[in-house]
């Protein structure tokens, strides 16, 4: 069983746990569901297009850091211009926790995307409940239709869709309604980065949707490829995470690409 299937299959228990603690009706009455929400649709064109993210660990890299808080580094993440900040709920696998975006939302004032793994309606809610303003959908873990009807619903909760693909064949999870595909280039199941797969791949993008290159990117000289290559959207998590002053090093970064 590949990495990702191991997710899944831990993830629908999760899921199963949950609502048996906490039903909808609950999680509809919290401090944060009928709040406004952030646009990443408005940020990704007004500041960097940077969304940049906090996470302590990965199931490709083990523990990245576990020694800075969260809200510490998003707050230099909004500070130097990201348009977004991505944070994993994810517990097991990524060493997340909904505590997470819990403890910094009411400190900050752009998007953020809840990064985890949406199999089952319920999350959406659970989202929506914690503040975050943005969804992850995974190609590869759901239907076409799947997506559709998950984008619906993320809709009428005010949360944005970004639908990950990262091959050819996944294409045809793209709707029109979804608000950003993001292109990984880290293939989930055996961790190998492509850049020029993942540009051969946004060629193949209808050009009027909002595109983000995600993961893997390590350097100056990836962001600029890029870049040039038309992508709207950068999620990058590690290259700033693994320092011991992630903000710092996502403002540094900032001032030498000069966006
Ligand atoms: O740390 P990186 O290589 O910069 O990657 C960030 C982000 O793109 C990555 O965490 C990611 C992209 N899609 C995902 C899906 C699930 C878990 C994680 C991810």
């Amino acid at each position: 069983m590949n990495i990702l299937d191991k997710i899944i299959e831990r993830k629908k228990q999760e899921v199963a746990d949950a609502k048996s603690k906490i039903s909808i009706e609950q999680l509809k009455d919290t401090e944060f569901f009928n709040k406004p929400t952030f646009s990443l649709k408005e940020t990704i064109k007004t500041k960097s297009g940077i969304i940049s993210e906090f996470k302590r660990q990965s199931p490709s890299k083990g523990i990245i850091n576990d020694k800075v808080p969260p809200l510490e580094v998003v707050s230099q993440y909004e500070k130097f211009g990201a348009s977004a900040v991505s944070i994993l709920t994810d517990k097991d696998f990524f060493g997340g926790s909904f505590e997470d975006i819990l403890s910094v939302r009411n400190h900050i004032k752009i998007p953020i995307l809840r990064k985890d793994f949406m199999i089952d309606e319920y999350q959406f809610y659970e989202a929506k409940s914690i503040g975050a303003d943005v969804i992850l959908l995974i190609a590869s873990c759901l239907s076409p239709t799947q997506v559709l009807e998950f984008t619906e619903l993320a809709h009428s909760l005010n949360l944005e869709v970004l639908l990950e693909i990262h091959s050819g064949e996944e294409l045809k999870h793209i709707n029109k309604n979804v608000d950003f595909v993001g292109i990984n280039n880290r293939n989930l199941k055996d961790f190998k980065v492509d850049l020029q797969h993942s540009v051969d791949l946004k060629n193949q993008l209808p050009d009027d949707i909002l595109s983000v290159a995600e993961s893997g990117i390590y350097n100056e000289e990836d962001f600029k490829f890029l870049e040039e290559k038309g992508f709207d959207g950068f999620l990058m998590g590690e290259y700033f995470i693994k320092n011991e002053n992630p903000g710092e090093k996502f403002g540094e970064f900032v001032s030498k690409m000069r966006i």
